[in-house]
């Protein structure tokens, strides 16, 4: 079964189109990277999967239910949602905060919970500190822990890692992997693009409302390849080769002469993919 389920789905506000016939499909385990410019419906379309507001047309379904029913409290149980309307207490402390949301969620253990999270994300040195006292990677921080901390069974993660340093977001990127393992559902946001390539295992390009474009990121890129090559030899110049007879004939005499110190494959980065099918920028 799957866990989420889109077909033909649209949003309008007022007049306004948001989503246009949106089809996605997400099955247990799946790390989902929803990629789009700004204004594409990332953040409509969690705002949907979780029941926030609803759908104007077309099926949208979560654990088999309508969308809409996520906002019940025995879904929400099951959900863990994280997007920059996410706030926190900012009179409290980050153990506050946390503890707050682990009575409101009935975690058992809380404060073994509580500990994990904060190791997770590695704000253990930091859970005596005012919320109104963390810098925004931080606070994004908390926020991750917060949806993470009953455990949920479905995951959503509107652009995660935008505030965090390099240390921090790999942090988090394990942190996603391990809870795959653990069967989690994750549907996320990024314009990271090496986010997306080394964490996802689908992908989908988000644009008019619409998906133009999903598959797993590695076969996108070999899809999407121009067939050049890029070979380095020992003195360090470096050419690219195209799939010509000349071309041919050149590297075959590189390599019989020994010179060649590395042969590579040219792959199209995601962010090309997409300017490639859409005509837009991934920014
Ligand atoms: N509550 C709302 N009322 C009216 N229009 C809205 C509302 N929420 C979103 N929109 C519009 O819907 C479109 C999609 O917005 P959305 O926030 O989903 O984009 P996004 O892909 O998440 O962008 P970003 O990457 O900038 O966060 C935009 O044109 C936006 O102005």
């Amino acid at each position: 079964m799957s866990i989420i389920y889109m077909h033909q789905v649209s949003k309008y506000f007022g007049q306004e189109k948001a989503l246009d016939g949106l089809d996605v499909e997400i099955g247990s385990g799946e790390i989902y990277g929803f990629l789009g410019p700004s204004g594409a419906g990332k953040t409509t379309t969690i705002h949907l999967l979780t029941g926030q507001m609803p759908i104007t047309d077309g099926e949208a379904e979560v654990f088999g239910k309508p969308a809409l029913q996520m906002k019940r409290r025995e879904n929400l149980q099951r959900i863990g949602i994280m997007t920059e309307a996410s706030g926190l207490y900012q009179r409290l402390t980050v153990q506050e905060n946390l503890a707050l949301f682990a009575k409101l969620y009935g975690v058992k253990q809380p404060k073994k919970r509580i500990d994990e999270v904060l190791e997770l994300t590695g704000m253990q040195g930091d859970h005596k500190k005012l919320a109104s006292k963390l810098s925004k990677g931080m606070t994004q921080r908390v926020l991750f822990a917060r949806a993470v901390l009953h455990e949920p069974e479905l995951l959503f993660l509107d652009e995660p890692t935008a505030a965090l340093d390099p240390a921090s977001s790999s942090r988090i990127h394990r942190g996603l992997k391990e809870m795959r393992e653990r069967g989690t559902t994750i549907f996320l946001t990024t314009h990271d693009m090496q986010e997306a390539e080394t964490l996802c295992d689908r992908v989908a390009f988000l644009d008019d409302g619409r998906v133009q474009l999903s598959d797993k990121p590695k076969l996108l890129r070999q899809a999407y390849a121009d067939g050049t090559i890029s070979v380095e030899l020992k003195d360090g110049s470096a050419y690219s080769l195209q799939q010509t007879k000349d071309d041919a004939a050149k590297l075959a005499d590189w390599i019989g002469s020994g010179r060649v110190a590395e042969v590579k494959t040219n792959l199209p980065t995601l962010g090309d993919i997409f300017i490639q099918t859409t005509g837009r920028e991934l920014v």
